[in-house]
């Protein structure tokens, strides 16, 4: 059925003017949308009839903002005109300045341009529960309906800061405390109180405020600058490397000084220099990625439905299994952990109580709420509550045997309908099921660590397992508030197998005579959270002795052998597990480089004996980043030619979610059509002729190269899903 997209304007009999916005799913603010709204606040305004107008969205939600595929639109083409010009013919003049009073029905939702609609009305009534905010910073860009200078008029300076610059958005509750919301509804009423308000300011009974002239809120000068202070602080903390926080604040000062008006003028002027930044390109991309993500050939589109799945078994309590339980009783799911002895067992329940407890104390659960988690939780020592359970989670060490034994074990217990999944973050799923008869029930739900605050999982499918198992999978996925991505199976799946050759390269720097504290200090400031070694502190060194055999047995052509991590863990150096690695760490205290560590890197430069010469070799910030992601890139492009991911963008959200790949940068294979697949061909290909096959580019990289290609265009249908 086609989507009725338009605005509809009905005149009632006690002379309100109903303007409704329809453009499912969210309302967003088309252009047909925009030009709609233009036409019929004109007709509104001219009609004697007309004493007093509502503006709603349809179907419960007022609206979700702009509509973002006019940026991409923007981006693929450079023409700025196709934005129309909303700010001052539309909000300033037929809405704010209208004769003719303007209320806002909001429910559901009014984020974006719908928030900033509405702030030009002249009074808002709200249903419970409504979302609001302006989260454009999140797209690259800053509010551009003058949502920049309407915010801190109607709920203070303070609160509108930390609202855009966070891209927090608030309920109508907290909304009427502030003065956003003049009234507050149940759902049923919000359209006749509206319609009642309108007429009142309309004769005089109600105040005809407009938000763009209102100073009541900002304060002094002084106050305002000293708030502004403190948000160019955070701006500076939060996103040091984006440029549309520190402009959001400009534009904010802006309207402070010389008034609202101007710095209506000034959003405009500084949201299309934004609109068209390598940050806003970025993170648009991201938003379409995450999204497309859901939508899964054969899975998605064959009308299937999800079944519930209310109880889970979780094997292993350690880490990993502690926090993929966590992850599934926040969400209402019953979950029975299992172990092998009752110490193991105590050990992993602790766990659980201590992520619901590091919760609590961070304001992320009540109190309340963490009850009722765990009064959902059981930890088990065999397999008799195995026998009703949906779904059972495997995420016990990796250990090929272990694995498969489990498997045929729960294959006998369970029922016949029951999912089995495992967590493993490397094991083929084709050897894990080797010993059963359920094929097409077996699944990888690869968490990442920790488990209840990371956002990915990856569904690894094997050839055998089914659509309905994956879109399970993939609605307890959601339920459980993370994004999943579907991928096939080969080892390390699509996160792990690509940035493979993170730490890799960092250790052959390191051998070379780069000083590991600085290749940390240098990919920290290119925009990932932790360098290499740093990373590798955290995962501890242990894992990576043990995964390294894993990867060496399939990707041994392209690995770099290096002793550091093996002569770390002899002196005692396991990582923040145990307090020592590259760096040490003490409680309370940030991670301080160790300088005694250098020792042992002296020891692995000269087993190694790569530096050439004998001595360091010299690099610039922008070659040590080319050396540590271009490899990366690299896998990325063997893990696009072999199917392994449905398109290219989820490799994108994959990196963003599970690697913590610079969002603003889209992602890696999005970030590397940046750069241009060309240069980073014929850099990979000058420095494996210095440094050997550990650059060698892949043949898709090769070929995309040669032709001018993009990495991300795609190609005839090889996806191995
Ligand atoms: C000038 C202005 O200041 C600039 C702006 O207004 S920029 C826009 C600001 N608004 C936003 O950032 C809101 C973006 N949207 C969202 O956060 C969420 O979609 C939402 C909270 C509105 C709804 O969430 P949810 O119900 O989970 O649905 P979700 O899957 O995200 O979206 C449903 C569909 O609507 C689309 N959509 C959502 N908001 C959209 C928007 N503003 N423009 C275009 N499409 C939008 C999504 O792409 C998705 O499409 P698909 O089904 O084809 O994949």
């Amino acid at each position: 059925m086609a989507k009725k997209i338009g605005v509809t304007m009905e005149v009632g009999n006690d002379g309100v003017a109903v303007i409704t916005i329809s453009n499912p799913p969210v309302n967003s603010l088309a252009s047909p949308i925009i030009s709609g709204l233009k036409e019929k606040f004109r007709d509104a305004n001219q009609r004697i009839d007309v004493k007093a107008i509502v503006l709603i969205g349809n179907n419960g939600r007022f609206s979700g903002g702009f509509d973002i595929n006019v940026f991409q639109q923007v981006h693929k083409t450079g023409d700025l005109s196709l934005m129309p010009e909303v700010s001052v013919e539309l909000v300033c003049n037929l809405m704010e300045d209208s004769r003719k009073p303007l209320v806002a029905a909001v429910e559901g939702l009014a984020l974006g341009g719908g928030l900033e609609l509405a702030m030009a009305c002249h009074a808002r009534v709200a249903a419970p529960k409504a979302q609001l905010g302006l989260p454009e910073l999140t797209l690259g860009v800053i509010p551009g309906f003058g949502g920049t200078q309407r915010l801190p008029r109607l709920v203070g300076l303070a609160k509108a800061t930390d609202m855009i610059l966070l891209s927090k958005s608030i309920s109508s509750e907290e909304g009427q405390k502030l003065g956003l919301i003049d009234a507050l509804v149940p759902p049923g009423d919000v359209l006749s109180t509206s319609r009642k308000w309108a007429l009142d300011i309309a004769e005089g009974r109600k105040p005809f405020l407009r938000s763009l002239h209102r100073t009541d809120k900002i304060g002094s000068l002084s106050e305002a600058r000293a708030i502004l202070k403190t948000s160019r602080q955070l701006a500076k903390k939060i996103a040091p490397n984006m440029p549309q926080h520190h402009a959001c604040i400009e534009v904010i000062e802006e309207g402070i000084i010389h008034g609202g008006y101007s710095g209506v003028l000034k959003e405009a002027e500084v949201f299309k220099q934004l609109v068209l930044s390598d940050t806003a390109k970025g993170l648009v991309h991201v938003f379409f990625a995450q999204r497309a993500t859901s939508k899964v050939p054969n899975v998605t589109d064959v009308g299937l439905k999800p079944r519930p799945i209310k109880k889970v078994a979780v094997i292993g309590g350690g880490l990993m299994g502690s926090g993929i339980a966590t992850a599934l009783l926040l969400s209402n799911i019953r979950v029975v952990l299992k172990e092998i002895n009752s110490e193991y067992l105590m050990k992993g329940i602790k766990s659980v109580e201590a992520n619901m407890k590091g919760l609590v104390s961070r304001g992320k659960l009540t109190q309340d709420k963490a009850g009722k988690a765990l009064s959902l939780f059981k930890g088990v020592l065999d397999y008799t509550e195995f026998k009703d359970v949906d779904m059972v989670i495997e995420a016990v060490i990796e250990n090929i045997q272990l694995k498969q034994n489990i498997f045929k074990e729960i294959e006998k217990v369970c029922s016949p309908h029951c999912i089995l999944a495992s967590n493993t973050s490397t094991i083929d799923l084709d050897v894990i099921g080797e010993k059963t008869n359920s094929k097409d029930r077996i699944v990888g739900a690869h968490f990442f660590s920790p488990a209840h605050l990371m956002p990915l999982l990856e569904i690894v499918r094997s050839k055998n397992t089914s659509a309905q198992v994956i879109l399970d999978l993939m609605a307890v996925g959601k339920a459980i508030k993370k994004v999943p991505v579907v991928v096939g199976n080969c080892i390390g799946f699509a996160v792990n197998r690509t940035f493979f050759p993170y730490s890799q390269a960092a250790h052959m720097l390191a051998n070379l005579g780069v000083d590991l504290f600085r290749i940390d200090s240098v990919i920290t400031s290119f925009g990932l959270p932790l360098g290499p070694f740093q990373l590798g502190d955290l995962a501890g060194h242990g894992i990576g002795l043990a995964v390294g055999p894993i990867y060496a047995k399939v990707y041994g052509d392209r690995m770099f052998r290096s002793p550091m991590t093996e002569l770390l863990l002899k002196s005692g150096r396991n990582g923040k597990i145990n307090g020592k690695g590259y760096y040490i760490y003490e409680k309370g205290s940030k991670p301080k480089p160790d300088p005694s560590v250098l020792s042992v890197v002296e020891e692995s430069r000269k087993l190694t004996n790569i530096m050439p010469g004998g001595k360091p070799i010299s690099v610039s910030d922008k070659e040590i980043v080319e050396m540590i992601l271009f490899p990366v890139v690299n896998e990325a492009c063997r893990v696009l030619d072999e199917g392994v991911v449905i398109r290219a963008s989820d490799l994108d959200i994959a990196s963003v979610l599970g690697m913590s790949f610079p969002s603003y940068r889209g992602g890696i294979v999005f970030w590397a059509d940046t750069v241009g697949p060309k240069y980073i061909y014929e850099r990979l290909k000058r420095l494996s002729e210095t440094y050997g096959s550990f650059f060698k580019p892949s043949r898709y990289l090769e070929e995309r190269a040669m032709n001018g290609m993009l990495l991300s265009e795609s190609k005839s249908s090889r996806s191995r899903l």
